[in-house]
């Protein structure tokens, strides 16, 4: 019987991961720290699932303290799961909470089934997850074969190994994740943790001790110390994404960490010293905002020591159908459909389109088609792109004496409208008495997916709104 460890602060939580793997048929022991586990002879287990923030050592030490016994990581933001699928310095695997049960199961059963491997072997599973290779070129992290995108990718390779604080521009969808991540693997800190903050999806009102970390009673519900997420970046690299949506108090307290390399958490007295290079992104013009006082100019000109500017799709054309192809192998693989593949219609419609969304919406639209598509050609009617946005081009289904029995881009695009109506006139209605949580659960897609929606659509999570 597969013997499982468990090490979790929070005892509701703790108690009902036990009691569910019990259920399933594992040996389960628990612990509600790093330091408790230790005692347990963790190396002893099949399986160590441990939460990422303890009070004492964060979760990851269990990698290093137990090197033979495979890590699933839980950790509480969606947000943070580039940053952990970043950090697996041997951690096997995350699970992003809150988490269901069969979605532990099956995190679970699919660890122990496939043996204990190092994470870096695992990289062969997903051609684009070479990123785990603490060395070689962006080119391994992201695609670009285009004049703009290469300028970008020297940049990245000449500032990678300094310690210089960056702060990525571009358009949502652009990859600026992708453009820190290859920062920091291509940084000497490759092997140590990346952690990657979403600022604009953590409550304002959690903001600062998640970030911080916080003493025990510092606050309401604060029942025990709290590592906060820099300390937990501590000789790696944080990534704080959408940094244009940081509250004025945290502003002021990253300052102080870039100046002074130092932090001090919330309801302490004192501080400590950190090691942390810091890389920033947003999708607003941060030099503006300073004008209108809405970020500080002083960490302003701190975190734009180098500017890292991601060009939006539109103006890197000759890569879209490279990025295509590089998504459509990856559903083509995922899907078991080997012989998927774009018609010359769709390729020109990919061709011509303005992608708003950029690659993010390019990627979905792939794979979106890749599952709507009855043949193995996409053509451009399954592809479904915004007419608002196609450029000069008049998808076929339009075109007059034209018989081919497809639905048309009107029907389709009033189903679309109706959809996004829905939407947002749920969260309008729903968000003074909602979290994000329930409202995205209540939406049935995840709270990054509604944060993202909400971006598009404009109507953007109100400052102070509930967790
Ligand atoms: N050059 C690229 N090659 C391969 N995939 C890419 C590239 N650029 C972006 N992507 C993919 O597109 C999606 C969006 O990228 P990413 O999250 O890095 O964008 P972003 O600019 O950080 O977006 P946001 O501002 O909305 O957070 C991701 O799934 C990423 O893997």
């Amino acid at each position: 019987m597969p013997r499982i460890l468990i090490v979790e602060d929070e005892d509701i939580i703790r108690s009902a991961v036990r009691k569910l793997l019990q259920h399933a048929g594992y040996e389960v022991a628990d612990a509600v720290s790093v330091e408790e586990a230790e005692g347990l002879d963790p190396d002893s287990f099949d399986l160590i699932i441990t939460d990422l923030r303890l009070p004492g050592a964060p979760g990851t030490e269990m990698i290093t303290r137990a090197p033979d016994t495979p890590v699933l990581i839980m950790t509480s933001y969606a947000s943070l799961r580039s940053a952990v699928d970043s950090m697996k310095m041997g951690a096997v695997d995350y699970i992003a909470k809150p988490f269901d049960h069969d979605e532990m199961l099956a995190a679970v059963e699919n660890i122990l089934a496939r043996g204990h491997e190092p994470a870096s072997s695992r990289a062969d599973e997903d051609p684009d997850r070479t990123a785990d290779t603490p060395s070689g070129d962006p080119s391994t992290v992201m695609f670009g074969t285009c004049e703009p995108m290469q300028r970008v990718f020297t940049l990245i390779r000449k500032v990678a190994p300094t310690e210089t604080t960056v702060l990525v521009q571009g358009e949502s969808g652009t990859g600026k994740e992708l453009a820190a991540r290859a920062l920091h693997l291509l940084s000497p800190r490759a092997n140590k943790p990346l952690i990657s903050v979403n600022c604009a999806a953590i409550p304002e009102s959690l903001i600062e001790s998640e970030l911080f970390g916080h003493e025990k009673g510092a606050f309401t519900g604060a029942v025990s110390a709290r590592t906060g997420l820099i300390e937990a970046a501590d000789g790696g690299s944080l990534f704080l994404d959408e940094i244009g949506e940081l509250p004025a108090e945290a502003q002021a307290r990253l300052l102080r960490v870039l100046q002074e390399s130092e932090i001090r958490r919330v309801g302490s007295t004192q501080s400590q010293k950190v090691n942390v290079r810091m890389i920033a992104a947003t999708h607003r013009n941060l030099k503006a905002m300073t004008r209108t006082g809405e970020f500080r100019e002083d960490l302003y000109y701190r975190l734009n020591v180098m500017q890292i500017r991601i060009p939006p799709l539109r103006e890197r054309r000759g890569d879209v159908l490279g990025l295509a192809s590089r998504f459509l192998k990856r559903q083509a693989e995922k899907l078991g459909r080997p012989d998927l593949s774009l018609s010359p219609e769709a390729m020109q419609a990919l061709e011509r389109y303005r992608w708003p969304g950029n690659v993010r919406e390019l990627e979905n639209a792939i794979e979106r088609a890749s599952i709507l598509t009855d043949t193995d050609i996409i053509t451009p009617s399954v592809l479904d792109l915004d007419s608002d946005y196609g450029d000069e081009y008049i998808p076929e289904t339009l075109v007059e004496g034209d018989n081919e029995q497809t639905p048309t881009r009107d029907a389709d695009s009033a189903n679309d409208l109706s959809l996004e109506d829905y939407f947002q006139h749920f969260v309008l209605e729903n968000q003074d008495r909602m979290s994000e949580t329930e409202l995205a659960q209540k939406l049935g897609i995840s709270r990054k997916s509604l944060w993202e929606r909400r971006q598009r659509l404009g109507i953007p999570r109100k400052k102070g709104a509930g967790s």
